[in-house]
């Protein structure tokens, strides 16, 4: 279980996150949803303790999720693996500080997503150096999974690629949070939803509940749409 309890880091100007305080259980997907500049990638970097939060506990399972960073798998848009190394010299690094990485899942994922082991992680493409993020965080067999803009990058057939291997890989002790823009990609996996608006929590809602009120995601974020736009469209 992941546990957010009144979480709040705030940037100058009072930018950053407020107040958030949501539960997860183990073996859900969730997405993280919210415009741009709405807080998303700062939530999970203060999941992942990579920002100190001002306020507020993260417990993952009990206990502060920041010391149990072994536990915990980030795969990033922004690529967080280390240009220089070839794909394998990477998971072999990797290897070395996760105790539960498993060379042979990291192997397996980047040949299920076409990439060459001995290619160097700084000449692929951005959607090629996403896959390496997503193949180490798989393979890092972490309770929790934080990714942050998986889909932005990937082509249609490694989009789907990335699909079957979030679902193949939730199990009942892992939880997945996804932020993403994507939400046709999102609708398919997620078991919920929450939304982000200006750093605070607007919402969180089960899928099934969405569905039961005869909306999907695009309908239902359409209420974050600014009112300017919307005139606009009328
Ligand atoms: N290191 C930082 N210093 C100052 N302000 C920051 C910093 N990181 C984020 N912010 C601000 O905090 C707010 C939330 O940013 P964040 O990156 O979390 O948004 P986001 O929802 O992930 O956006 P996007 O969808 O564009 O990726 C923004 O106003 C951003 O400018």
């Amino acid at each position: 279980m992941l546990e957010l309890h009144h979480v709040e880091k705030l940037f100058l100007g009072d930018k950053g996150i407020h107040d958030i305080t949501i539960t997860f259980q183990s073996g859900e997907i969730y997405g993280i949803l919210g415009r741009n500049g709405s807080g998303k990638t700062t939530l999970l970097k203060c999941i992942l303790g990579l920002l100190e939060v001002d306020k507020g506990q993260i417990l993952l399972n009990g206990k502060p999720a920041c010391e149990q960073l072994q536990d915990i798998a980030f795969a990033s848009a922004d690529g967080s693996s280390l240009p220089y190394m070839k794909g394998k010299e990477y998971g072999q690094f990797l290897a070395q500080y996760y105790p539960s990485f498993s060379m042979e899942d990291y192997l397996h994922f980047l040949n299920r997503f076409e990439l060459d082991a001995q290619e160097r992680i700084a000449s692929l493409s951005k959607g090629g150096k996403m896959k390496i993020e997503l193949a180490a965080a798989f393979a890092q067999h972490a309770k929790l999974i934080l990714m942050d803009e998986p889909f932005t990058s990937l082509d249609m057939y490694a989009k789907e690629d990335c699909i079957h291997a979030v679902l193949e890989e939730v199990m009942e002790e892992r939880i997945l949070l996804i932020s993403t823009h994507d939400i046709a990609e999102i609708e398919t996996i997620a078991d919920g939803c929450l939304v982000l608006e200006n750093g605070r929590l607007a919402e969180v809602f089960t899928m099934d509940d969405l569905h039961e009120q005869g909306e999907d995601l695009k309908t239902r974020l359409a209420a974050y749409r600014p009112e300017k736009d919307k005139e606009n469209r009328e």
